[in-house]
């Protein structure tokens, strides 16, 4: 695996005219993206005004890292206003949007998604990164005219806040453990408002002119607790899903349905049910013929906070299976280490704990036996 060190900074500064590209540049051509047999198994829709949903979440989540719902009340007109927003803004001159670039090693403005470090061929996207108010950034694409565009990011945030701690409620209740039973600050009327800032991210993938050969944005698992996507009704979000009969893991398309969110488990989640949760591996493709837009919202935890496996889910035969973490700690392993991140605090079980001590008495005794034949 490629290392950050090894990248060139045009990772941080390329230029994003994909739409004058008559074919997919060497700089952006994937061997094959289509590579994966596609399932016809469909990722769980969930209305969030049925009884059983805490349920079906819950097994959702166990089964697939991810589900979309419907029932969550954001209004649709709010809905068409960020993907009319979005869309204005990578429609902006390439040296408009510029001027909002990215820093490297900086998290909000316009730029390519942190994990492109990890590979040698370029996304065929762009995105756009706000952290908490939009203002700042908006005021720099459009030094007077930003109001539209942070009216809609506001009033959307307003509408993701609550739905992510209705969600969180949801998850935690379909692992039988009451809020009260664990640290985490699940909001309470109370704290609702004092959540971790806000992270959204706002991805285009243009129109491309050979598909099958460009990558949106390349596998990955989100750090968050987990991620509300708004998908407009363009195909081209994928997941791994391993649930086949076949026991190989397929590429699954998340089909738009009009109005639903999608919600995908992150590895915080995994972190918090010790394992039982999946962060779902999830990539975007594009096609020929429609741009898709695409905008992330990433609950996690407020930043002081450190996530480690619920206590109650633990039992004689099973410890913690990961180390506690702040969710900017891990984001920082995730920036460096990509997939391998949630390996890094993966915590020994007893068996391997054991197999260590007995590989490393062994290591010792040989040694000392070796040491004792050169006497
Ligand atoms: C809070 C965040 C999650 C994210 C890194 C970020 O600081 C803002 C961008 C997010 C994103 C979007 C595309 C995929 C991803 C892995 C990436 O490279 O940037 C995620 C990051 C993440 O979940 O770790
Ligand atoms: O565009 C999509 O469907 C996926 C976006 C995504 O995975 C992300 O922003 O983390
Ligand atoms: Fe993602």
């Amino acid at each position: 695996m490629p290392s950050l060190s090894d990248q060139p900074l045009i990772h941080h500064l390329q230029q994003f005219e994909f739409k004058t590209l008559p074919e997919v540049p060497d700089s952006h051509a994937w061997p094959v993206v289509n590579d994966h047999p596609h399932g016809d198994d469909a990722v769980p829709v969930i209305d969030l005004a049925c009884p059983d949903a805490a349920r079906l979440i819950g097994q959702a989540c166990e089964e697939w890292g991810a589900f979309q719902i419907t029932g969550h009340g954001v209004p649709v007109d709010l809905l068409d206003r960020l993907e009319a927003q979005t869309r204005r803004l990578f429609s902006l001159p390439t040296g408009q949007k510029l001027k909002a670039a990215r820093s490297p090693g900086g998290v909000t403005g316009y730029g390519v998604a942190n994990i492109s470090a990890f590979f040698s061929k370029l996304f065929w996207s762009e995105g756009f990164t706000i952290v908490g108010s939009p203002h700042d950034e908006a005021r720099k694409l459009w030094p007077d005219d930003s109001a539209e565009f942070c009216g809609a990011i506001e009033e959307y945030t307003s509408w993701m806040k609550p739905l992510g701690c209705r969600l969180m409620l949801l998850m935690v209740a379909s692992l039988g453990v009451s809020a009260g039973d664990i640290d985490w600050p699940v909001p309470s009327k109370e704290t609702t408002h004092e959540a971790a800032l806000p992270v959204i991210q706002l991805n285009s993938y243009p129109a491309c002119p050979d598909p099958d050969r460009a990558m949106g944005l390349a596998e990955h698992t989100d750090s968050s607790l987990f991620t509300i996507l708004y998908q407009g009704n363009v195909r081209g979000l994928q997941l791994l899903h391993g649930n086949h009969p076949t026991g190989r893991a397929r590429w699954v398309t998340v089909p738009p349905v009009a109005g639903a969110l999608v919600v995908n488990v992150g590895d915080l989640s995994h972190i918090l049910s010790n394992g039982r949760f999946q962060s779902v591996t999830h990539r975007a493709i594009v096609n020929r013929t429609q741009t898709r837009i695409s905008v992330a919202y990433f609950y996690g935890p407020p930043a002081h906070f450190k996530i480690s496996p619920i206590e109650k889910l633990m039992g004689p035969q099973q410890g913690p299976a990961y180390r506690a973490v702040t969710w900017p700690e891990y984001l920082t392993l995730k920036r460096r280490l990509y997939n391998q991140a949630l390996a890094s605090i993966r915590l020994p079980t007893e068996g391997e704990e054991s197999r260590t001590n007995t590989s490393e008495m062994i290591t010792a005794a040989y040694t000392r036996r070796h040491e004792e034949a050169k006497v």
